[in-house]
Order: structure tokens, then C-alpha cells, then sequence
């Protein structure tokens, strides 16, 4: 698997956000430091995922940025993506691994470290790590597990934690001492005045 960026920008599809034009600004900015994800509601048909999917990757393929489908797989494949993430609700992660096959990047959420190691055991090739802090951005999510929770996980695993749940740029620096290899955000961009200026930020402190 090619080295892994460490800015993973979620897309945002909540009503009034635009997820298009906050990738665009982001791209040049963020380049090969950046890993997309294609994550949208629930309630999206698999029509809508395939859509966005399709456009997100178009913008990516010049920069050669990475596209990660949330959850739905069979989107990731049908649009030729590099890959998913799946949770505890999602595909059990060897049955995803499966699915995408071995050179697919996969990642899975874990919150805990017994968690962690069984699902690197069965083949993610890096892990969601969170909520760290509370966020809006999901409903019923568990308590933050904070940078403490991050460290503990970081610490039993050889794969890169992706820290997630409330990241802003001031928690990077924190989280990249705990042993995070980078960070996931939604509305650290997508709800940011200028997301390409805070995209940089969030990069000054993920390049320490
Ligand atoms: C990088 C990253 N980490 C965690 C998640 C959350 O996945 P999941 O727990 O399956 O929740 P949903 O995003 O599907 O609502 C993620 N998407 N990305
Ligand atoms: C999908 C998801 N899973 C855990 S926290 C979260 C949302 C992250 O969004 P934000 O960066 O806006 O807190
Ligand atoms: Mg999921």
C-alpha cells in the first residue's frame, strides 16, 4: 500500500453544505497529504453515493489523491475507488477485506485497543480512532475517549490511527504526540470560513 496521507477530509453532505467546493479548495492545498472520504447520510440512496463518489474521485484523480467509500463497498468498487472504511454497524472488517480485496485500503473504527488489534488481525490497513472529542456532526456516538483513549490505541497497533470526533487544529499537535498518524475531520472544513486556509493549518500540525 502507498504511504498513507494524513489528512483525511470526510465529506459533508448535511443540508447547506457543499462537499464539491470545499474539496476543491482543499486539493491544491493538501495534495498528497490528503485521503478523501466519500461518506454520506444514511438516508442517501446508492444512487446519490455513486454520484458523489464518481465526481469526488474526478477532482482527486489529478492531485492523486486517495477515495475512500464509507461503509457502502460495493459503491467503492463500482466506482473504482481506493478503498472503504467500515464501523461496528458496517461489514464485519474480514468480510470487507473480502470485498475489496488485498491491495484495497481499509479502514475500520475502533475505540479501544482489544478492538484495534482484532481489526488489524482481520485486515484493516488503518484505523478510525474516536469520537476524541464531542462533536455534532453524528448522532448516538459513544463518550470522547479524548487524547488518552488515542494514545492507548496508537500504542497497540503498528497500523496508522486516524484520529476522529471534534478534531480541530489545536488538538493536532496533542494527538500527533499520542501517537496518531493523522487526522479525519468533517467540520473542521467543511464549517471552516475558508477551508483551504484551514486546511493548512490542520497540515502545520500534522507535518511535526
Ligand atoms: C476515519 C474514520 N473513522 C471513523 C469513522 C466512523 O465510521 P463508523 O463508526 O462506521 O460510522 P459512520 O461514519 O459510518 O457513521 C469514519 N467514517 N472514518
Ligand atoms: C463519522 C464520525 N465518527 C466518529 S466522529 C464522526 C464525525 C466527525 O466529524 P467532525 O470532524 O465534524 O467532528
Ligand atoms: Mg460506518
Amino acid at each position: 500500500m502507498p504511504s498513507l496521507g494524513r489528512l483525511h477530509l470526510i465529506t459533508d453532505t448535511r443540508p447547506g453544505r457543499d462537499p464539491l467546493a470545499v474539496l476543491r479548495a482543499v486539493l491544491p492545498v493538501a495534495r498528497t497529504q490528503l485521503v478523501v472520504q466519500v461518506r454520506v447520510e444514511d438516508t442517501a440512496t446508492d444512487r446519490q453515493a455513486y454520484e458523489l463518489a464518481r465526481e469526488v474521485l474526478a477532482l482527486c484523480a489529478p492531485y492523486e489523491v486517495p477515495c475512500l467509500v464509507n461503509d457502502r463497498l460495493h459503491v467503492a468498487l463500482a466506482t473504482g475507488a481506493a478503498g472503504g472504511h467500515v464501523g461496528a454497524d458496517d461489514l464485519p472488517v474480514a468480510a470487507a477485506r473480502q470485498v475489496l480485496g488485498p491491495a484495497a485500503v481499509l479502514g475500520a473504527t475502533a475505540r479501544e485497543p482489544a478492538t484495534a488489534l482484532a481489526a488489524v488481525t482481520a485486515g484493516a490497513s488503518y484505523l478510525g480512532v474516536g469520537p476524541c472529542r464531542a462533536t455534532t456532526t453524528k448522532d448516538g456516538l459513544p463518550p470522547p475517549i479524548g487524547v488518552a483513549g488515542v494514545r492507548a490505541v496508537a500504542g497497540a497497533v503498528a497500523v496508522p490511527v486516524i484520529a476522529i470526533g471534534g478534531v480541530t487544529a489545536a488538538d493536532v499537535p496533542p494527538l500527533r504526540a499520542a501517537g496518531a498518524y493523522g487526522v479525519a475531520v468533517v467540520g473542521a472544513l467543511s464549517a471552516a470560513a475558508d477551508p483551504a486556509r484551514a486546511a493548512e493549518e490542520l497540515l502545520r500540525g500534522l507535518s511535526c
